[in-house]
């Protein structure tokens, strides 16, 4: 088994808040991880700080990817290792098409010159995959977007930039039924046992399509709980009481 992320007693603080306090998680090549929790546990925290979004201070503990310590690592050299974030509200910009910003970020990450036809192509496949009209890849990212549309959007560049790390952000909330199983088939054809997946869900709705291999549940800053598949069921029936009194 080949070690891909490890957190070592991650604190995390916004200002003068902590918001996570010692969180432990190993992900190796190949595995899917869930992360469950109650609002405001800080899953998204978790995953921004692991991104290394500067809003959240790592205050203690360290990050390793592929053995190398990241904790001081820009947003930038992240993604270059092969770090991937979709965002639970993925954020619209004017003035640059999906198409040149997926181009763009695939240049700058893959450190080689995406030539233009052969992107055009590649990028028209994705979008069939994902039945995404074509004519969304002139459109300025995410503009005007809906809300399952944004999500489809930080599949498809999930997609074409083929990370190691693929952190999904509730990508299964604001999805119609058919929408989830297109979102899930993707993630399943992008899943590989190079490649590992940290996903935050609610709903469960893409567990149906993708089963997790861990479990972990995050309640106010602490992972109180770690299984199988199985806790998803558990949590599903019985809510997130029994975990509360474990904080
Ligand atoms: N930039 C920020 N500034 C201030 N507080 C923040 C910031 N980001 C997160 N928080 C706070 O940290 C706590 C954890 O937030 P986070 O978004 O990580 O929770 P979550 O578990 O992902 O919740 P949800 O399931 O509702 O998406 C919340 O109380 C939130 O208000």
């Amino acid at each position: 088994m080949t070690e891909l992320l490890r957190v070592e007693n991650l604190h995390v603080s916004v200002g003068k808040k902590e918001l996570l306090h010692g969180i432990n998680l190993t992900v190796n090549k190949g595995e899917v991880h869930v992360i469950m929790g109650i609002n405001g546990a800080g899953k998204s925290t978790l995953l921004h700080a692991i991104m290394g979004n500067p809003v959240y201070t790592i205050t203690e503990g360290r990050i390793f990817f592929e053995g190398q310590d990241i904790t001081e690592l820009s947003v930038d050299k992240r993604a270059k290792l092969g770090i991937f974030l979709s965002f639970q509200n993925p954020i619209s910009v004017a003035g640059i098409t999906t198409e040149n910003f997926i181009r763009t970020a695939k240049t700058t990450i893959s450190g080689k010159q995406q030539r233009l036809f052969p992107f055009k192509r590649l990028m028209k496949s994705r979008m069939e995959d994902l039945a995404m009209d074509p004519s969304y890849a002139e459109r300025y990212l995410n503009d005007g977007f809906s809300g399952g549309e944004r999500k489809k959007s930080e599949i498809l560049q999930m997609r074409i930039l083929d990370p190691k790390l693929a952190m999904l952000d509730e990508t299964d909330s604001g999805l119609d039924v058919d929408a989830v199983r297109i979102v899930s088939r993707n993630i399943s054809e992008y899943h590989n046992e190079n490649n590992s997946l940290l996903i935050i869900t609610h709903l469960n709705q893409i567990l149906k399509f993708i089963t997790p291999e861990f479990v972990h549940v995050l309640i106010d800053g602490k992972i109180v709980k770690e299984g199988g598949p199985e806790l998803v069921d558990e949590i599903e029936t019985n809510g997130f009481d029994a975990y509360r009194s474990e904080v």
